[in-house]
């Protein structure tokens, strides 16, 4: 275990009646980093935050915020904000007044709650909006108020789940943007759920990809992308996702080996010139580039992407390569068989 992290989590579990939450929950995060928990609905993303927060008790392991133990502390005493989907602003309550109230609560002097508030309606852009209520705000502009309530708190770090869920596509994508920059400019921590892939390796330092109440791989976008440490990732992470093959459908010898390759680094082929014959199964006209799924036996999600809009008929065979060096390789087990 190492204790250089801001919040180290070290072999945490978690179990209700036996049932899995998490388990070997082993965790490094530095401060000001932007660390996003991600994987598929019941993985364990929130059951992690939660126990990071303090809303449930660990099993097993320690839970450590600034270089204190807080694995039996209280919420209270863990030093931190949250921000959640729902939002959980007060219907009653003016913007501003949403935006005090935890300041309020902790007897934060009249003056200091002003200039607090200021400066987040600011930060948030929601300045002109403080008197109006929640019901007379558009879905991001709430989500701003859930914002700028955890700011005025001004803490070090902060916990975000799913925040963006309850918004439309378009709001989605501009409010990820707010809340990169502000984790930037206020330096703070930030960790984040999401099972969206894209909100994850847009905004994250690090991402932390879980399946099962287990750790699948912590690494930079790039390195989950590039290096997936098995199966589970290289199919999770990127859209398309990474195509399987079962090695002897290229390789000729009998192998368990599963190798790996991403749509960019298929090409079409002459007829009959390529490394694999495969028959069309679906067109789709993405604007920029067609995405051109393929099937043949032994092979999962192989497609190609093609500039503009590609003529190629469903039900055509078309031959495809692609070079060695842009195979992924795996064991029968799905692990990648490099060092990752
Ligand atoms: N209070 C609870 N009692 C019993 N089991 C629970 C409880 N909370 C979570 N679980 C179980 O723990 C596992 C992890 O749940 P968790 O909510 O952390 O997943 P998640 O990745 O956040 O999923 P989602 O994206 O759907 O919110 C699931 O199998 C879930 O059923």
């Amino acid at each position: 275990m190492t204790d250089k992290g801001f919040v180290v989590l070290d072999n945490v579990a978690k179990r209700w009646k036996g049932q899995l939450g998490v388990e070997n929950i082993t965790l490094d995060i530095e401060e000001g980093s932007f660390v996003a928990l991600l994987g598929p609905s019941g993985c364990g993303k929130s059951t992690t935050l939660r126990l990071i927060a303090g809303l449930e008790a660990a099993d097993e392991g320690h839970i450590i915020i600034d270089g204190k133990d807080v694995t039996h502390a209280p919420s209270a005493d863990r030093n931190l904000s949250m921000v959640f989907q729902s939002y959980a602003l007060f219907p009653h309550l003016s913007v501003a007044e949403n935006v005090v109230f935890g300041m309020k609560v902790r007897r934060v002097s009249k003056a200091e709650r002003a200039e607090r508030l200021a400066r987040a309606l600011k930060i948030t852009g929601l300045e002109g909006l403080e008197a109006r209520k929640p019901g007379e705000l558009s879905g991001g502009q709430r989500q701003r108020v859930a914002l700028a309530r955890a700011i005025v708190a001004g803490k070090r770090l902060c916990l975000m789940d799913e925040p963006l869920s309850n918004l439309d596509a378009k709001l989605r994508a501009s409010v990820r943007k707010d809340i990169k920059r502000l984790q930037r400019d206020l330096g703070i921590t930030v960790i984040y759920v999401t099972h969206d892939q894209t909100e994850a390796m847009s905004m994250a330092d690090k991402v932390v990809l879980m399946k099962s109440g287990h750790i699948q791989q912590v690494g930079s976008p790039a390195d989950l992308y590039d290096r997936p440490a098995n199966t589970f990732v290289a199919e999770f992470i990127g859209a398309p996702p990474m195509a399987l093959i079962e090695a002897p459908v290229i390789g000729g010898a009998a192998s368990s080996d599963i190798l790996g390759l991403r749509a960019e680094h298929v090409r079409l082929a002459e007829p009959g010139a390529g490394r694999l014959t495969c028959t069309v199964a679906e067109s789709e006209f993405l604007g920029a580039e067609t995405l051109i799924s393929l099937s043949h036996p032994g092979t999962t999600g192989l497609c190609v992407l093609q500039p503009g809009l590609a003529p190629v008929e469903v039900g055509t065979e078309v031959s495809v390569t692609f070079d060695d060096r842009d195979i992924h390789v795996f064991d029968s087990e799905g692990r990648r068989r490099e060092a990752v």
